[in-house]
Order: structure tokens, then C-alpha cells, then sequence
């Protein structure tokens, strides 16, 4: 994306969830620990954050300004709540909401990506139940399915708001 769209933009989000073995600090996160996101908090450095699966994530507003002063389009790729958090701060926000398959594909994603111990995978299971009751709250929907065909849906859809600033 960062080639073919320049004028988009992605945020890097904080969390006190520990990295996975393929993340990258400053890249897949900014990981903090729990002192340290609660100072952040406490210091107003958030748009929005939440708690998400038993772990602190949040949007740094360095992150957007940064963006926004660059001349970007931002995108998050946040939860539910942030989603209608910032929809509150940003009311011209285009809410989309990926979303698998179903549900039993996703346990298997998730079993397969092989990360998250039994427990995590049942919460992280319920909690996608419960966001997916949510998405007709959303502008916009996305299957992710088969992953270029979502990349290409999600495109599309970012193309329809530039077009009619979301009056569709
Ligand atoms: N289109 C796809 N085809 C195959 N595997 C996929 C596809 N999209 C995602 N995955 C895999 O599914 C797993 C779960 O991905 P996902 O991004 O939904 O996880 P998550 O970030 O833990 O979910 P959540 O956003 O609910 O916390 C990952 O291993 C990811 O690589
Ligand atoms: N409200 C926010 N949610 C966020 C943010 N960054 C990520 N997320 C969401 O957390 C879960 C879990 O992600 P994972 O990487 O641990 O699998 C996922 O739904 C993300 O969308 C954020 O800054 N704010």
C-alpha cells in the first residue's frame, strides 16, 4: 500500500500486548508497558484507546498529526469501540468492517496462526461475535475472504467516499 497509495497513510498503534514472534517493534506496534501507556494516557497522548482482547491498544495522536500534517488519508486498523470512538471525534470518519468469512474460519486462522493459547482463542472468538453484531453500524463491509479480492473490496470502497465524500 505504501507504494501504490501514497496518499494513504497507516498508523502505528500502542499496546501492552507482548510481541508476537513475527512482530516488529515500532512497525507492527509501538509495545509499551502497562506504567508506560497509563502515563500516556494520564498525558492526553491518546485519540482513542481501549481494552481489546485483555491488552491495552490505543491511537497515538502523534501518529495522526503526523499523518495529517504529511497530507495523508489516515487509516486505523482499530477495534469496534475505537472505531466509534474516533466516529465521534471524526464525525466524516468511514467506518469499514473487515470481516471473516465466519466464525469458523477464523477459529481456524487463528489456530493455525498458532500464537494464542486456548484461552485467548475463545475470548478473542466471543469478542469477534460480538463485533460482528455491530458491523451493520459500519458504512462499509469487507470479506476478507480470499485476500486480494478484500484488498481490491477495500480499495473500492475507499475509491466510492474519495468520489462522492460518502454521500452514497
Ligand atoms: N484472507 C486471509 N486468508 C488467509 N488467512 C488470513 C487472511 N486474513 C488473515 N488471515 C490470517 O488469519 C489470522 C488472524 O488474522 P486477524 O487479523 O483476523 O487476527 P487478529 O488481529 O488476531 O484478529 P482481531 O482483529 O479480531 O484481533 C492471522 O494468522 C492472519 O494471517
Ligand atoms: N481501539 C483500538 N484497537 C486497536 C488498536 N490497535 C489494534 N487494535 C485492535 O486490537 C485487536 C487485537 O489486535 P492483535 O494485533 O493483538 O491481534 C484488533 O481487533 C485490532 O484491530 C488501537 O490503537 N485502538
Amino acid at each position: 500500500m505504501r507504494e501504490e497509495r501514497p496518499d494513504l497513510g497507516l498508523t502505528v498503534s500502542a499496546t501492552t500486548r507482548p510481541p508476537r514472534p513475527h512482530d516488529i517493534p515500532d512497525v507492527s506496534y509501538h509495545f509499551l508497558s502497562e506504567e508506560e501507556f497509563d502515563r500516556r494516557i494520564e498525558r492526553g497522548d491518546f485519540l482513542e484507546w481501549a481494552d481489546v482482547h485483555g491488552h491495552k491498544y490505543g491511537t497515538l495522536r502523534s501518529e495522526v498529526d503526523g499523518l495529517m500534517a504529511a497530507g495523508k488519508s489516515v487509516i486505523l486498523e482499530i477495534d469496534v469501540q475505537g472505531a466509534f470512538n474516533v466516529r465521534r471525534i471524526y464525525p466524516d470518519a468511514v467506518l469499514v468492517f473487515i470481516e471473516p468469512p465466519s466464525l469458523e474460519v477464523l477459529e481456524q486462522r487463528l489456530r493455525g496462526r498458532g500464537t494464542e493459547d486456548e484461552a485467548s482463542i475463545e475470548l478473542r472468538l466471543a469478542n469477534a461475535r460480538h463485533e460482528m453484531d455491530l458491523a451493520k453500524d459500519y458504512d462499509a463491509r469487507v470479506v476478507n475472504d480470499d485476500l486480494a479480492t478484500a484488498v481490491r473490496d477495500l480499495a473500492n470502497v475507499l475509491e466510492s467516499y474519495e468520489m462522492d465524500g460518502g454521500n452514497s
